[in-house]
């Protein structure tokens, strides 16, 4: 640092020279030339200038651009209170118009002739669009009432057209029963599922569930679950089984009841759906397990009734009128006169239980027509879990099938009675003419109206979308208002509710919640236990749960995962009572592919299952899941269920996980360049090799002839041991750990268990010791040395002794012989 300034200071006189003989140079054209230059690098300045320019443009265009989102912020918060003013308008407006049709609705469809039907049936019936006229009698005709009748010729489209309404209403939070009624072969599955191309109301409904949510700005958690009730018992036909529990197995869920009337059947699965395509995927496995038999009437006649819910949550919707509704599509059993169908067996109870539970259905439906003060809930499984939603604050469909054909009038005009009966038809005709004509107009009204409001509804949507593109394009990609729906929402007034009140295993299920899709995050059966009137603050959703009264699995069903690309119960096939029927619908090409029915061996023919190539893959991927013994799954579905709600990736992935640490804890991992005689050699031998008991040993001894009981046995034992095993004695002495020290050494044992068993150490030493058994020839060094040093060891004392008595001898012979000559002693020492 010092250095440079003094050889400045030295080349200051050289510096003021040169700068001297620079100063001649300072000419005016130099200077002007200077400023020649300089005024070339002026346009520094105005650059300047347009800079600052710019940024006043561009701060101008902020504050432009700012105003705009302010401007789209407030068209977007106006026209959202707007479209939730509209859409609860258009709920109530809705609901009225349901309610003035009547909770509880009949639909009557007439199925079109097959081909072998007699041409005479042809004029059985005549119909307009809420009438069926039934020839009783040649000149005679009955006339049944519904409130919408379809004929042969009517569509699916034309069926799900009035049946969209209602399944809507279960979005607005109203619990919703669909009913396919109607005598075996009358086309109740074909209503509920239809063709691959001609889908009917279970596909078009859930279609429409999925359209509607998406489209309103209300997050929505589905969960999916399908049962049977099958000869009075329920059956989750999406509960995992295998090959050795077989559908006799499947325990019969039970049905619980909270206090606010609300039912849960125990156990039951219910997956969380994102999409249609998952729910077809369910409803393929699920219809796989459904009881169906081929009967007189119907060579896949289903024999129970299959029930499917759909449990929606909405978890921000105010305008709802409940946070969680069902709703219920339900195909039937066929109803069917047993004197005709001649069942016998097995069918015999099949059909009895199927009309017994009809029947029931048929007296609650009526009770609540009638308004008794009486429902008889209690009467049949189906009613006892349909009891939530069959109900004055519930709506209800009922979609009445008839054959066409003569042969089965009996049956029709049982099942035409049957509609009257829920339809309560006696109560409508006691309304004066003026009421219904007042009713028809208000009808039409509210009809109208709903369109309306709907159409705004969609107008407003419009425009909001419209609004969240500029506001993307004027500030880049913003959540939407759709997307801005978190479970942080639970913080705001609407769902301040404490989970964990009685949320069982409220901690597994936060966590399993933390890892889901943003609007599926609560479960179900929470929101509906939790009930959001219940409001307090957040922090005590983290208090621990309290522990639910009932056992942990049970009381309401919970989400929870299947693998969806599964189908590993086509086992089921071969089980007795196992039927298993291809579901019609077939809402993906491979479907058609799938199960055939497979029914009771003795009684029914078992069709092949035939898979595509593109299924078998599928099944091969998850086939452990269907091998894995009961325990198992039933481990797994506990698991699953401690989960709480899962995604079904997760879900399928967890199994996938299960199923390989399942596999390792059963197999020898392959250790490269490791044979397996290594890996035994080279590890040491466990506590229970080792702690062999001493009859264990007893007996070995005895069956290898070394019972070790007299020492001269013994050695001569050994000795026989060595020749035949090639160890010495003194490995023997060793302690079992040494035995195993030595690889090679090991390799030659074969019976090391009973020579060490029983006998100490020590006495065995002495026995070798005084045995006339060749010296050991030892290849250890270690036992070398230690021989030798002991051989040493004795030779010295020998000497020692023989030296001291030596002396002793000397001193007594010189005491003695103390006259002796000094030569003689000299001659002795040395
Ligand atoms: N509207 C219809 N259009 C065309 N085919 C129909 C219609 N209704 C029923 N079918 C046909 O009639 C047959 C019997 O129908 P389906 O199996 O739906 O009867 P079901 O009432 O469900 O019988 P079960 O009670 O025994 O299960 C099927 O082959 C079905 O395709």
């Amino acid at each position: 640092m010092d250095v440079q300034p003094a050889r400045t200071m030295r080349n200051l006189p050289d510096t003021l020279s040169s700068l001297m003989g620079f100063n001649k140079h300072l000419t005016p054209s130099w200077i002007e030339s200077v400023s020649h230059i300089i005024d070339g690098l002026s346009p520094t300045k105005p650059q300047m200038k347009v800079m600052v320019e710019k940024d006043e443009n561009i701060s101008d265009d902020n504050t432009e651009s700012e105003a705009k989102v302010q401007k789209i912020q407030d068209e977007l918060v106006s026209l959202n209170a707007q479209l939730k003013q509209i859409t609860l308008q258009r709920r109530e407006a809705l609901n009225n118009y349901l309610d003035l049709k009547g909770n509880i609705r009949v639909f009557c469809r007439i199925r079109p002739f097959h081909h072998e039907e007699s041409y005479s049936s042809r004029n059985l019936f005549t119909l307009d669009e809420s009438n069926v006229f039934l020839k009783v009698a040649e000149t005679k005709r009955k006339q049944y009432k519904f409130d919408k009748v379809f004929d042969q010729f009517s569509t699916q489209g034309d069926v799900f057209s009035e049946v969209e309404p209602v399944i809507k209403s279960a979005l607005d939070g109203y619990n919703v029963c669909i009913f396919a009624y109607g005598q075996t072969g009358s086309g109740k599955t074909y209503t509920m599922e239809g063709k691959p191309t001609n889908l009917g109301v279970i596909p078009r409904g859930i279609q429409t569930l999925f359209n509607q949510a998406s489209e309103c700005n209300n997050r929505f958690l589905f969960t999916f679950s399908m049962l049977e009730i099958y000869m009075g018992n329920i059956r989750d036909l999406l509960a995992p089984r295998s090959k050795t529990n077989g559908i006799k197995n499947v325990p019969s869920l039970s049905i619980k009841s909270d206090p606010d009337g609300g039912i849960e059947i125990e156990d039951l699965v219910a997956v969380t759906v994102n999409s249609f395509q998952e729910v077809k995927r369910l409803y393929e496995m699920g219809t796989r397990l459904r009881s169906t038999a081929s009967t007189m009437a119907n060579s896949t006649s289903s024999r129970s009734h299959c029930l499917i819910r759909i449990s929606l949550t909405s978890l921000n919707a105010t305008e709802r009128r409940k946070a969680t509704s069902k709703l219920w599509m339900i195909d039937l059993g066929g109803s069917e006169r047993l004197v005709k169908t001649k069942a016998t067996g097995k069918r015999l109870k099949e059909g009895k239980a199927i009309n017994l539970s009809l029947s029931a259905l048929g007296d609650v439906i009526d009770a609540l027509q009638t308004k008794k003060p009486h429902v008889p809930y209690r009467n049949s499984k189906l009613t006892q879990v349909l009891r939530d939603s069959l109900g004055c604050e519930s709506k209800t469909l009922m979609l009445v099938h008839i054959s066409p054909d003569e042969g089965d009038l009996c049956e029709t005009i049982c099942t035409l009675g049957f509609a009257t009966r829920v339809r309560s038809i006696r109560l409508e005709s006691e309304e004066p003419p003026e009421m219904k004509a007042r009713k028809e107009t208000l009808l039409i009204d509210l009809g109208q109206k709903v369109n309306d409001l709907e159409h705004e509804c969609e107008d407003i949507r419009r425009k909001i979308k419209n609004l969240e593109e500029s506001m993307e394009h004027l500030t880049g990609p913003q959540p939407t208002i759709y997307s801005n729906f978190d479970m942080s929402h639970l913080s705001s007034e609407e769902l301040k509710t404490d989970v964990s009140s009685n949320v069982r295993n409220s901690k597994n299920r936060r966590e399993a919640s933390s890892r889901l899709p943003r609007f599926m995050k609560p479960t179900a059966s929470s929101q509906h236990r939790i009930g959001l009137n219940n409001r307090t603050p957040i922090i005590n959703r983290l208090k621990p749960p309290v522990p639910p009264r009932r056992r942990p699995s049970s009381v309401y069903a919970e989400s929870v995962m299947v693998p969806v690309n599964a189908a590993p119960w086509q086992s089921e096939c071969s089980s007795e009572c196992s039927m298993s029927l291809t579901s019609d619908m077939n809402w993906t090409p491979s479907i058609r592919d799938g199960t055939e029915c497979s029914q009771d061996a003795s009684e029914y023919e078992i069709k092949q299952v035939i898979f595509s190539e593109h299924e078998k893959s599928s099944h091969d991927q998850v086939t452990c899941y269907t091998d894995y013994p009961l325990a198992e799954s039933r481990d797994i579905q506990i698991k699953i269920e401690e989960k709480g709600i899962v995604d079904i990736d997760n879900w399928l992935h967890q199994q996938i996980v299960e199923k390989t640490s399942t596999f390792r804890s059963k197999m020898v991992l392959d250790i490269p360049g490791v044979t397996e005689a290594e890996i035994h050699v080279s590890s040491i031998p466990s506590p229970t090799t080792m702690a062999c008991t001493k009859e264990d040993s007893q007996v070995k001894d005895e069956v290898m002839g070394l019972t070790l009981q007299s020492s001269t046995d013994y050695v001569e034992d050994i000795k026989q041991s060595k020749t035949d095993n090639q160890f010495t004695a003194k490995e023997l002495c060793t302690p079992p750990f040494k035995e195993f020290s030595s690889n090679n050494e090991v390799k030659g044992h074969k019976n090391e268990h009973p020579v060490y068993h029983g006998r100490p150490r020590r006495s065995l030493q002495e026995e070798l010791e005084n045995c006339t058994l060749e010296k050991p020839n030892m290849d250890s060094k270690s036992h070398r040395s230690h021989d030798d040093k002991h051989k040493t060891g004795k030779f010295t004392k020998f000497f020692q002794a023989l030296q001291t008595a030596w002396i002793g001898a000397l001193l007594a012979l010189g005491t003695v012989s103390i006259g002796l000559e000094h030569g003689f002693f000299q001659s002795l020492t040395l």
